[in-house]
Parts: structure tokens; sequence; C-alpha cells
């Protein structure tokens, strides 16, 4: 077990080396804030050989409303860790240990052996920080399907909203075993991480559309507003890691800067939408739409379009014109609902060789409420999702100017996004006048989320979803 050495002085705080570090961090939603922390719950995981300390921090963010509880992995070192240079979260002065050099956990091999070691053995994190409060305690859930102990691993580069490191693994019996990827849920909320329940309902349902589960963390932290009882939710998902492909997004630029044709790959896609949608239908059930749920999607839409004028005030003017057309949502036929992939877009997708196309991360819109992402939807979402996704990359084809002569990036998302839809109505059915009106208002909506998260995350982006809005606006049909 750790030895923990309560009473000890720490110079700076760990909380105070937060407050300078996480809002540098991708993952940090307070863009432009000083963070004010607060611990909400933890845990430790022990190092076999007893030289590194690894503590996750559970922390709640009151510079936020309403206030977003981080999960903060660190590690402690005695001397620094060569290689990890990028990954100091800083150096601190500890009353009995003297130096401490503190670093980013999933950069550290000592806490990604303990987190993978946690969850394929199904046991739980050391029980010794149970003595420094309630909450302290971190449990595993393996799925059977992988085992064995961790030979190496890399943390993913790119704009994620959560840490995802990719794992060698070594078989326990010795020699290699399946490589694994596992994501640390950054942001956690109370419940179920519909990662977790939606990727692993499609793979105890035999479906090879998504990469394996193999097994998920989940713990327990004072509710942040102190009124409450305490909170559980997942912290991290393992699953099969898909090595050697792209995500669609890095090919389809590249295609769309060359004009190259991807309509088949895009009508594939499509069809294997329609296929993963049957198959949570079939899984997770379908339910009529009631009245109140046509209301909840009406405001929320609503809520979205103000957020976006907050963020772009421009958009003010198109008032309107955008209530009327979320308005549609009241006049419309609407299909059952049912659980869908929440934030579908090509970055979500890797087409691998001879297994086709594979969809990962059922998240959802990281910057919407838990309580919406977990209930039931219209397909229609992922549809317009992946629509918009298209359209995205041929407005960042426009924005670096990336374009080789004679290619039209426009003509290039025109003819993907009518392919998409022509695969997927090719399994599902063709869509009726609602269905499409329905299609249409989602694309208005996702184009509103992501003025606000271009805003807070890649600025010099904004144009691509605003000009979609008034793209969206002048159309005259439905979609297509
Ligand atoms: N199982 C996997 N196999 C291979 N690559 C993966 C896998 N899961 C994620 N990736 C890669 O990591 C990227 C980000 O993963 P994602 O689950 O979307 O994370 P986030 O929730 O942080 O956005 C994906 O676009 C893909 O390139
Ligand atoms: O981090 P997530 O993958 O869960 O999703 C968020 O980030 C995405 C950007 O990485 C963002 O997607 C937007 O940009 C994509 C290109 O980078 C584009 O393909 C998508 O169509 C566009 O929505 C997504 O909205 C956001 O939730």
């Amino acid at each position: 077990m750790a030895i923990i050495h309560k009473g000890a002085s720490i110079v700076p705080s760990k909380l105070e080396l937060l407050t300078r570090w996480m809002p540098q961090q991708r993952w940090y939603a307070g863009k432009g804030q000083v963070p004010r922390l607060e611990r909400v719950g933890g845990f430790r995981f022990e190092d076999p050989e007893g030289e590194v300390g690894v503590e996750i921090l559970l922390v709640a963010d009151r510079s936020a409303a309403p206030v977003v509880v981080y999960q903060v992995p660190l590690t402690y070192r005695g001397a620094p860790l060569e290689g990890a240079e990028h990954a100091l979260v800083g150096t601190m002065e500890h009353s009995v240990l003297g130096p401490r050099w503190v670093y980013d956990g999933p950069h550290d091999p000592v806490y990604v052996a303990g987190l993978v070691d946690t969850i394929l053995t199904g046991s739980r994190s050391d029980v010794a920080q149970a003595s420094a409060g309630s909450n302290a305690v971190a449990v595993g859930a393996p799925t059977g399907l992988a085992a064995g102990t961790v030979s190496s691993s890399k943390v993913l580069t790119g704009e994620q909203s959560n840490t995802s490191v990719i794992c060698r693994m070594t078989a326990d019996g010795g020699g290699p075993a399946e490589p694994l990827i596992v994501k640390v849920f950054r942001i956690v909320q109370d419940g179920d991480n519909p990662d977790v329940v939606v990727q692993s309902a499609l793979t105890r349902s035999g479906s090879t559309r998504v990469p394996a589960a193999f097994g998920h963390l989940s713990g327990a932290w004072d509710d942040p507003s102190g009124t409450g009882p305490e909170q559980r939710g997942h912290l991290a998902f393992a699953q099969e890691f898909i090595p050697g492909v792209e995500d669609a997004w890095r090919v389809a630029l590249v295609a769309a800067a060359a004009g190259a044709d991807f309509t088949a790959r895009a009508r594939d896609l499509g069809a294997v939408t329609a296929e993963v949608h049957r198959a949570l239908a079939e899984t997770l059930g379908r339910e009529e739409p009631t009245a109140d749920a046509r209301e909840a999607l009406l405001t929320s839409m609503q809520e979205r379009y103000a957020a976006a004028v907050a963020s772009v005030p421009q958009l003010g003017t198109r008032s309107s014109d955008v209530h009327d057309l979320l308005g549609r949502v009241r006049s419309v036929a609407w299909p059952k609902l049912q659980r869908i992939h929440g934030d579908y877009h090509l970055g979500q997708v890797l087409d691998v060789p001879e297994r086709g196309w594979v969809a990962l991360d059922f998240e959802g819109e990281p910057l919407r409420p838990l309580a919406e992402r977990v209930r039931p939807d219209l397909v229609q979402r992922d549809i317009a999702g992946m629509l918009r996704s298209f359209d995205y990359a041929a407005g960042s084809v426009r924005l670096t100017a990336a374009a080789t002569a004679g290619a039209s990036p426009d003509a290039w998302a025109a003819d993907c996004r009518q392919a998409f839809l022509a695969g997927y109505e090719g399994v599902a059915g063709e869509f009726d006048e609602s269905g499409r009106t329905l299609i249409r208002v989602l694309e208005l909506d996702k184009a509103l989320y992501e003025v606000v998260y271009e805003a807070r995350n890649r600025p010099s982006w904004l144009p691509i979803p605003v000009d979609a809005v008034d793209r969206i606006l002048s159309e005259k049909g439905p979609a297509g």
C-alpha cells in the first residue's frame, strides 16, 4: 500500500499547481478563466516498485457555472521522468520527501499500468487512500475480452476532449497481447457515460462496427454544490485499439483538397450508419416521442441559438428565420426515438481495411449536459452531424486555401452529402418530407453548436459554421 504522509506540507500546493496548469489544457472547458478549484474526491493507484506516487484528483472548478468536475491524474516523482518534459505539471517541495516532480498521469507509465490493471482485473484502486476521506476508491469492470499488462504506452495527440492512451500489451503468459486504447474522461458528470454504455451494448450485441469494449473504471465524488448525495460515474474506458488507420476527417481533407472522388466511401458510411442505428434500436430499444420530448428538443435548440448569438452577435440578425425553422419540429411527424451516436462527424469514424467503417466516441457532444446526452434521440441528429462534417471538410480546405487547381471543395461536399444520404436510405428506407425537414433543422442546430465550440476552441474556424447557418437558412427544400 502507498504510504501517505499525513500532515506533511507541500509548496506549492497541488491545487495551486493545477490552477496554473489546467487552463493551458485542451480539455479545460473554461477558456480564458482562472480556475477556482476545490477537491471533491480522488483515489490512488499503487506503484508496485513503491517509488512513484499516483494520485487521481477529482476537482470542482467553481469559476464555471454550472460547476465542472475534472478528473486530473497526477504522478509524483523524486526525479524527473526522462522524455516527459512536455507533461510536467510543475515541481513542489514536500516537507518529508523533498523535491517532487509532478506529471500529467497519462504520460507516466506507472499511472497507465495502474489504470489498465484495475480495469482489466476488475480490482479496486489503492485502499490505503480510503483513510484520506470519503469517495476515495475507484473500481474496475472488465468485459472479459482482453487481458495482460501494459508493456508501453503513448498518449494520443490531436484535438481531443478527453485524453486517450494507446497501450501495447504483454499477455499474462508472456508474448504480445492485443493492443488497447484507454480513454480518461476529463470532465466527469453524475451518471453513466454514454460512450461506455452504448459501445459496450454494441459489443455485447456482436457488432463489429465499433471497437470491442474491454472494460471501464468508475468512481464517486462529493456533490460539488455540497447539498446533494455523492455523485458517481464512469472515469475511464478501455477498448480495442485499431492500429494504423487515420480517422476519416484526415482522409476526407486530402480528398476534398484534391477534388478526389469520395462518394463511394460516403455511400458506404451512410449504409453503415443505418446499420449501427438499427443495432442500437435492437439492443437498447426505441420509444414513442412524447409532446414533452418535442418541447424539450425545441427548448434545447433555442438555448443553443442564444448561446451562439452570445458568441457571435451578428447571428442575432437571423432570429426570425432561425426560430421559424427550429419551430418546424412541432409540426412535422417524428420517428420513434432511440440511442444514437450523438456527436457524429468524420473525426469519429475509421475506414478499416477488410472491416469497413468503424464508429468511435459515443459520448455525445462534450458541451451538452449529460442528462440530454443519454436521452433517446432522433437518428436524424447523427445524419445531420455527418452531413455537416462533409461541409466542414470543404470549409477547412477553403479556409486554408489547400485546394489544388481545378478542385471545387463545395461540389465535393455536395456529392459526398448526397451519397451519404443515399447510402443511409438504401438500408433504412427513404425519408419522407418530415424526416428530411428534421435533418435540415438538426443541421442548423449542429451548426449553432459548432459556432460555440469554435468560438471556444478554434476561433479562426468560426467562418465555417457561421457560413453554414446562412446557407441552411436560405435553402428552400428540407435536406440533401
Ligand atoms: N479504438 C480506437 N482505435 C484506433 N484509434 C482510435 C480508437 N479510439 C480513438 N481513436 C483515435 O483517437 C481519436 C480521438 O478519439 P475519441 O474517442 O473521438 O476521443 P475524444 O472523446 O477525446 O474526442 C479518434 O479520432 C481516432 O483517431
Ligand atoms: O471532441 P469530439 O470529437 O467529441 O467533438 C468535438 O470536437 C470536434 C472537432 O474536433 C467538433 O467537430 C467539428 O470539427 C470537425 C473537424 O475538426 C468536423 O468534422 C465536424 O463536423 C465539426 O462539428 C465537434 O463538433 C465537437 O463536439
